[in-house]
């Protein structure tokens, strides 16, 4: 009833030229993929080349970030409607990366997730806790901080349309994936939280789990009860080691 999801996120990767090059690679390698859904999510320069190169394919397009308000004086930024406009299917928000590196908050992911879904794109929100909060004992407080935060002020019924991102922190370009014990339990909790405020909304969320997915830990991953899929990064920068984690998905 979920189609799951496999999102590579480039992060700071490709120029417009890499980004053809690697698309046009992945795209055949796609062709017989009917059982998720798969997209990319690429630096900002390249979203017009991703979104033309895509265009009636299966492969969808998503940007890393955005600004939660239309427009305004807000120098260097990028909005939803502008994203829209391209044609962008979605948006990665809440990145640990941009959490950490950038300063984002809570609260203005707050702002940024119903402004997207307001634009019409689709959102995945990533949280996780870091390696001191999980060896404090701190996961459940974290995630539920998070989630909540970010979900706030997204209307009851649009629940079920944000694509949550387990990522804990200290798997993130490590190597060091979680177990399938902590991957599950930190995935269902998620769900929990988002039943929280609507239960029926809960069974439609895709909860995807991010952090050294590979092609070899990647079938038992995605075979986990509250698994919709993954964010992958490094990985996801290799064509062959992409479609290998897609063709991981379990056919059900
Ligand atoms: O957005 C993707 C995550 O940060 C995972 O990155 P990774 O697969 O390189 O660990």
């Amino acid at each position: 009833m979920r189609t799951p999801l496999i999102a590579g996120n480039w992060k700071m990767h490709g120029t417009v030229a890499e980004t053809d090059e690697r698309i046009a690679a992945l795209l055949p390698r796609l062709s017989t993929v009917d059982h998720a859904d798969v997209a990319i999510c690429v630096p900002f320069t390249a979203l017009q080349a991703a979104v033309d190169s895509t265009r009636g394919s299966q492969l969808g397009v998503f940007a890393q970030n955005m600004h939660h308000e239309p427009q305004g004086a807000f120098t260097g930024e990028v909005s939803a409607p502008m994203l829209a406009e391209l044609e962008v299917g979605g948006v990665v928000l809440g990145h640990s990366e941009r959490r950490t590196y950038f300063g984002e908050t809570d609260r203005a992911l707050q702002l940024k997730v119903p402004a997207a879904l307001e634009a019409g794109l689709q959102v995945i929100l990533c949280v996780g806790e870091t390696e001191e909060e999980r060896e404090k004992g701190d996961t459940e407080r974290r995630l539920r901080h998070q989630v909540q935060e970010g979900l706030e002020k997204v209307p009851s019924d649009r629940l079920g349309d944000v694509i949550l991102a387990y990522e804990p922190v200290w798997a993130i370009g490590t190597g060091h994936v979680a177990t399938l014990e902590q991957a599950q339990d930190a995935l269902a909790f998620v769900r929990a939280l988002v039943a929280d405020r609507d239960k029926e909304q809960s069974k439609r969320s895709r909860i995807l789990y991010g952090g050294s997915m590979k092609p070899d830990n990647a079938a038992d991953l995605l075979a986990l009860p509250d698994c919709d899929g993954g964010l992958i990064g490094g990985a996801s920068l290799d064509v062959s080691q992409f479609t290998a984690i897609v063709e991981a998905v379990p056919r059900s």
